[in-house]
């Protein structure tokens, strides 16, 4: 059985969703409860967003948790700096992969995406940090670009490769066939981060691990950007059901997780567990 690591981005892609602020003290309590429950990473949040995030981060750095605590970054030094100064050495780089991102989003060209790549990932590892590297819009993008980026990324010391359906118009077959190629040709380790315009964040999750992703970025009741991502409780549930992975998770306190972050967020918790609305206060 493949093992399967849970990169959670409640704090980081959850807080995307529209009308979502947690507090610094409610970060620290979901970090606190994501790490009990046994997630392998938080991903914390944006340090080069400024106060409060930084608080926010540097508290939940300095739990000194189980999980790896990591940040989410642009291809900028003043980003990778903002981190360090939180006391976060795992940091995760997005670069635009597609070329409607790179074009008409940033109007920038691949070749700037892969010396602005190779320019902060190798600034990163000076300071001594895990890099992660993430292609935004990877859905979108040409594939050979994708496998080149991958490729690059490999050489400056990335550990893994996190693909990102940034505007969730995948399906599950086509996850499934892209990963599969992305793995076979780069070797590197895949992460999937998919969200849920379609409804097909849990279905594009779990096609991607049967594709050959270890690590999936899922965030608690789904919360994201627009119409979410994929929700932890849901892609564990369906790991255990269709893949009979028995991942042993604590179910009473994935409940109180559930109902904290629901309320935190003003939002319906998740339909996993019933139809009890917690509505904010
Ligand atoms: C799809 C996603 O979920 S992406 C994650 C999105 N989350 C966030 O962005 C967090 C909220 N964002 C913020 O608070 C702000 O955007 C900040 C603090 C990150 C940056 O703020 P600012 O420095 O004022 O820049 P602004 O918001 O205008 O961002 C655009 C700049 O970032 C650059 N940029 C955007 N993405 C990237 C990237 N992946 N790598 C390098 N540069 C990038 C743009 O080229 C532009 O640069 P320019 O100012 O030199 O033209
Ligand atoms: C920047 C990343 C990982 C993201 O949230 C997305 O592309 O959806």
């Amino acid at each position: 059985m493949e093992k399967v690591y849970f990169v959670d981005t409640t704090l980081r892609d959850g807080e995307q969703a529209p009308g979502v602020a947690f507090s610094v003290i409610e970060k620290v309590c979901i970090a606190r409860m994501l790490d009990q429950l046994g997630v392998s990473q938080i991903e914390a949040g944006v340090p080069a967003m400024g106060s409060p995030e930084i608080e926010a981060v540097a508290a939940i750095s300095r739990l000194r948790l189980n999980a790896v605590v990591s940040t989410w970054n642009r291809m900028v030094i003043g980003d990778i700096k903002a981190s360090l100064a939180c006391g976060v050495k795992n940091t995760h780089i997005t670069l635009p992969a597609s070329d409607i991102h790179i074009k008409h989003k940033l109007r920038k060209d691949r070749f700037w995406v892969i010396e602005s790549m190779r320019r902060v990932v190798s600034y990163a590892k000076e300071h001594g940090c895990n890099v992660t590297v993430g292609l935004e819009d990877a859905s979108r993008a040409d594939l050979d670009f994708l496998i080149q980026l991958a490729g690059q990324a490999r050489r400056e010391g990335a550990s893994r490769l996190r693909f990102a359906d940034t505007v969730g118009m995948l399906e599950p077959f086509r996850t499934r066939q892209v990963i599969e190629l992305l793995a076979a040709e780069t070797g590197i380790d895949i992460e999937f981060h998919g969200h849920n315009d379609f409804g097909m964040a849990t279905a594009n999750t779990l096609a991607a691990y049967k594709g050959g992703a270890k690590y999936l970025s899922t965030t608690i009741n789904g919360i994201g950007e627009r119409a979410g991502n994929c929700s932890f409780e849901e892609a564990v549930a369906a790991l255990n059901h269709f893949e009979k992975l028995g991942l042993g998770f604590d179910n009473k306190l994935l409940k109180q997780l559930c109902y904290y972050v629901g309320k935190a967020a003003g939002r319906a918790t998740s339909a996993v567990y019933g139809p009890e609305i917690v509505v904010a206060n």
